[in-house]
């Protein structure tokens, strides 16, 4: 059974959808350049909707110690999902907060799959992601893909997650391709940047389901 994050969720609705359409995996982010950002008390009170056996998942791009610590306290953190952040500072957070900890390695070309083979031993799995073009306001969320055949034969390092770019109408072709475990997506579930639609949400969970 593949997993499924739906990242960026800020409002109790959207979290909802998302918990009910079967998602095994929600993300909050944790980056005020976002239009996903969320703030400690919002973050709070969604946390508090998710039950047992669902992963809170928070996002931040090379966070510092105070942010990832207000962070749990708020939601009650399950995993930490880090975004520019280097293999040594992964693995400090990693062993100081004792929490699942995820690295975010952006793709564009095969060379870029080196970055996966460094966080071996500094993370519990590895995010695959779309490279965001150079300067751009987010490190993810953009809605880009990359080349999935570029996984094509790579040995995995550690457990792994595949994102960028993903949707209803391609998240099967996705998982078919590269055997995806887990799957992520952001703007593929939105009406406008930030702004989560259920009936997506749904439609993202039921191809999941269907691939
Ligand atoms: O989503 C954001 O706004 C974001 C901001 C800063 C760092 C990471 C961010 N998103 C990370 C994710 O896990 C997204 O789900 C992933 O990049 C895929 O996004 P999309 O291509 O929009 O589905």
């Amino acid at each position: 059974m593949t997993l499924i994050k739906i990242c960026g969720l800020s409002t109790p609705d959207t979290l909802s959808a998302a918990l009910a359409a079967g998602a095994s995996h929600v993300g909050f982010v944790f980056f005020p350049p976002s239009p996903r950002n969320v703030g400690f008390d919002v973050a709070n009170g969604l946390a508090q909707a998710v039950p047992n056996g669902r992963a809170k998942v928070g996002v931040f791009v090379d966070p510092d110690d105070a942010l990832i610590d207000a962070a749990m306290a708020a939601a009650r953190l399950n995993v930490i999902q880090l975004h520019k952040t280097a293999p040594e500072r992964i693995a400090a957070i990693r062993a100081r907060t004792g929490r699942e900890t995820w690295g975010a390695v952006a793709v564009k070309t095969r060379a870029d799959l080196d970055g996966a083979r460094a966080l071996s031993g500094a993370a519990d799995r590895v995010l695959y992601d779309a490279k965001t073009p150079p300067g751009a306001a987010l490190p993810g969320g953009m809605g880009l893909r990359f080349d999935w055949g570029l996984l094509d034969g790579f040995r995995h390092p550690l457990p792994w997650a595949l994102s960028g770019g993903l949707d209803a109408g391609n998240v099967a072709e996705a998982i078919r391709v590269t055997r995806a475990p887990l799957v992520d997506v952001s703007s593929g579930v939105e009406s406008a940047p930030g702004v989560k639609d259920a009936a997506r949400i749904l439609a993202f969970c039921t191809a999941v389901r269907g691939a």
